[in-house]
C-alpha cells in the first residue's frame, strides 16, 4: 500500500490517552507505568517487543560472549591443574543457547504488557499527523490512533556505509550474525567499536580467524592510550588481527566468500574472508516516521531533538533512548523512561543532562568507564590526580589467572572528589559500579583508601588503587610530575 493515499482513505483515528511508539527498552516500561495510573495506551512495535536490546543487542551478544568465555577459560584449563582434553565449539548449540534465553526475555516482555493491559498493535508506526499515528499491520491494514500525548523509542539500526559492492557480497550487520547458522572460517569485521570488539573476540575464541579493519588510528578511541592499548594486546594476543588507520575502497566476492581491499599511507592491500561483518556505528529510525509531517525536529544526523524533559518542539510529543542521540545504552533507554513517569505522573522534574552515565564493553577483560578519563581532564586543563593499578597487582586476579588490564582513576586534587574511573578487568563492569556509587554519594578517594572490603575481591582492590603514587596533572602546565615535584 502507498504511504501517500489521500486523506479519504485513511481509517478514522482511535482516541486514546497515549500513543508509543517502539517497544524498546523506553517504550515498554512507560507502557506499563501509563496504563497502571489509568490511561488508555497504545504501543505500536513494527518487528519485537523488546526492542533491539532483546532480540539483537544485549541480551543475544551477552550470552553468546558467555559461550565464548567458557571455551576460552576450557582452552586454559590446563593452566588450572584441569586436564579438560580437546576443546570443541558446538555453533549451533552455541546459538541454541542464545535463542532461547532471547524468547525467555522477549516473551517476558510481551507478558508484562499483557497483564499491565496495554494495547499492544504489531505494525509500523508513522505520523500523519503531530498527534496523529498511523499503523501499518503485517497484512497491510491500516489504524490510525490519535492521542495528546506521543512518545516516539524507535531506536536505531546498523549504519552500513556507501562502499562499493558492500550490499552484493553477502556482508552481515550485528542483526545478521546472530542469525548465522555456521561458524565463520575468517570473519572480517568492518569497524573497531563495541560491536567488533565484542563479536571479534567472542568469534575468535569460537575458533573463527578474526580481522578487525578499524578506520581510526587505535582502537577504542575514546579511551585513554594506556587503556585501549592494554585491550589491544589482548585482542592481538588472542590472535585477532587488528588493522587500525585503514580505509576500505571497494568489497567483492571471491571463491573464499569476500575480498576487501584496504588502504592506508603505505599503500593498498586486498583482505580475503569468508564472512564480513559491518559494525561502524547505528542510524536513527527516523526517516520513515513521517517526522516532517507532525513537524517534529531532527539533527543533521537524524536524531530528534528534545529538550531537558525529552520534549520534542511539538506540544506533547516526546523521545526517548537511541532515536535522541547521545550515549546510546540501554540503561539510558530505561533511565529516560523514568525522567518522563516521574516528570508526567508525580510532578517531579529531572533533566537528562547532568546524570553519571557509565558503560561497560563486555570483552574479556571487560572495558569499564564512568566519568572522566585522564585524557579529557587533560584537556579540559583540571589539576588531578591519576591513579593507576595494574591487574597483575590485584590479588584476586592473580589467583583467578586474569591478570589483563588496569584500573585507572580521575581524582580532583583539591577536593579528593573521584571525577571518573576506568575497569579494564574481569568484571570490570561490577567494580566500576562501586566506583560510581561512590561518586554518586560523594565519596572520596580517601574514604575509598581506607574502606574495609572483603578479601579477596575485585572491590578490595581499591584499597590499593587509591594507596597508590598517583600522577598529578596542573591546569599551568598540563605536564605529569609527581605530587610534591612540581
Ligand atoms: C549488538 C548490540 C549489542 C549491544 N549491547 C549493549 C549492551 O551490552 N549494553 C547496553 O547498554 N546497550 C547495548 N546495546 C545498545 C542497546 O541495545 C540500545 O541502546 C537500546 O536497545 C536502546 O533502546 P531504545 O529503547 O532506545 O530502542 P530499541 O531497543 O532499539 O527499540 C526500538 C523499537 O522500536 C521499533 N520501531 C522502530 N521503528 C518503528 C516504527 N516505525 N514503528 C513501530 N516500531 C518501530 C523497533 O522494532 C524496536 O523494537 C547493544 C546494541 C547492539 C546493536
Ligand atoms: N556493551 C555495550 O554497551 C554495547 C555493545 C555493542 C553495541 N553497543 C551500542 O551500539 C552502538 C553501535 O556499535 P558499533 O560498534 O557499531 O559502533 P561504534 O560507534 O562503537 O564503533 C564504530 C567503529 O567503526 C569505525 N568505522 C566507521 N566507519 C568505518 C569504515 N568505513 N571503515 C572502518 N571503520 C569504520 C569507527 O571509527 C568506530 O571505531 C555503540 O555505540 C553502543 O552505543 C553497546
Amino acid at each position: 500500500m502507498s504511504q501517500n493515499k489521500p486523506d479519504t482513505e485513511r481509517p478514522a483515528p482511535d482516541r486514546c490517552d497515549a500513543v508509543i511508539i517502539g517497544a524498546g527498552q523506553a517504550g515498554v516500561p512507560l507502557a506499563q507505568a501509563l496504563t497502571d495510573s489509568g490511561r488508555q495506551v497504545v504501543l505500536i512495535e513494527a518487528e519485537h517487543v523488546g526492542g533491539t536490546c532483546v532480540n539483537e543487542g544485549c541480551t543475544p551478544t551477552k550470552t553468546m560472549i558467555a559461550s565464548a568465555r567458557v571455551a576460552h577459560l576450557a582452552r586454559r584449563s590446563d593452566e588450572y591443574g584441569v586436564q579438560d582434553g580437546q576443546v570443541q565449539v558446538d555453533f549451533a548449540a552455541v546459538q541454541a543457547r542464545k535463542d532461547s534465553v532471547v524468547e525467555q526475555f522477549r516473551s517476558g516482555s510481551r507478558d508484562g504488557l499483557e497483564q499491565a493491559g496495554v494495547e499492544l498493535v504489531m505494525g509500523r508506526a508513522r505520523f500523519i499527523g503531530p498527534h496523529t499515528v498511523q499503523a501499518t499491520l503485517p497484512d497491510g491494514s491500516r489504524r490510525a490512533f490519535e492521542a495528546p500525548l506521543v512518545f516516539i523509542n524507535t531506536g536505531a539500526r546498523p549504519t552500513w556505509p556507501n562502499l562499493p559492492g558492500l550490499r552484493d557480497v553477502g556482508a552481515v550487520d550485528s542483526t545478521g550474525l546472530l542469525a548465522l547458522r555456521e561458524l565463520p572460517e575468517h570473519l572480517l569485521i568492518l569497524g573497531g567499536g563495541y560491536i567488533g570488539l565484542e563479536f571479534g573476540q567472542a568469534f575468535a575464541r569460537f575458533g573463527s580467524r578474526v580481522t578487525v579493519i578499524e578506520r581510526g588510528e587505535r582502537l577504542a578511541s575514546h579511551e585513554d592510550p594506556d587503556v585501549a592499548a592494554a585491550l589491544t594486546d589482548v585482542l592481538c594476543d588472542e590472535g585477532v588481527a587488528v588493522l587500525c588507520g585503514r580505509e576500505v575502497v571497494w568489497t567483492r566476492r571471491s571463491d573464499s566468500g569476500v575480498d576487501v581491499l584496504v588502504r592506508d599511507p603505505q599503500g593498498e592491500q586486498i583482505l580475503s574472508g569468508s564472512h564480513l561483518l559491518v559494525a561502524t556505528g547505528r542510524t536513527p529510525n527516523t526517516d520513515d516516521l513521517g517526522l516532517d509531517v507532525a513537524g517534529v525536529d531532527v539533527d543533521e544526523r537524524g536524531h530528534v531533538r528534545v529538550d531537558d524533559d525529552l520534549r520534542t518542539n511539538v506540544e506533547g510529543v516526546y523521545a526517548l533512548g537511541d532515536v535522541k542521540g547521545g550515549p546510546a545504552f540501554t540503561h539510558v533507554a530505561y533511565d529516560d523512561f523514568r525522567i518522563v513517569r516521574d516528570a508526567l505522573l508525580h510532578g517531579q522534574r529531572r533533566s537528562w543532562h547532568n546524570r553519571l552515565i557509565p558503560y561497560t564493553v563486555f570483552t574479556d577483560p571487560q572495558l569499564a568507564r564512568v566519568g572522566l578519563d585522564e585524557m579529557q581532564a587533560r584537556e579540559q586543563g583540571l589539576r588531578v590526580r591519576v591513579y593507576t593499578l595494574p591487574m597483575s597487582k590485584v590479588a584476586r586476579a592473580i589467583e583467578t589467572g586474569e591478570t589483563s588490564g588496569l584500573m585507572k582513576a580521575v581524582v580532583d586534587d583539591e577536593t579528593d572528589q573521584i571525577l571518573g574511573a576506568t575497569v579494564l578487568g574481569a568484571e570490570g563492569g561490577e567494580t566500576l559500579s562501586v566506583l560510581q556509587v561512590a561518586m554518586q554519594g560523594n565519596l572520596t578517594a580517601s574514604d575509598l583508601r581506607d574502606g574495609v572490603f572483603s578479601h579477596p575481591t575485585w572491590t578490595e582492590s581499591l584499597n590499593n588503587l587509591f594507596m597508590g603514587t598517583p600522577v598529578l596533572h596542573t591546569p599551568k602546565s598540563a605536564a605529569d610530575e609527581r605530587p610534591g615535584t612540581g
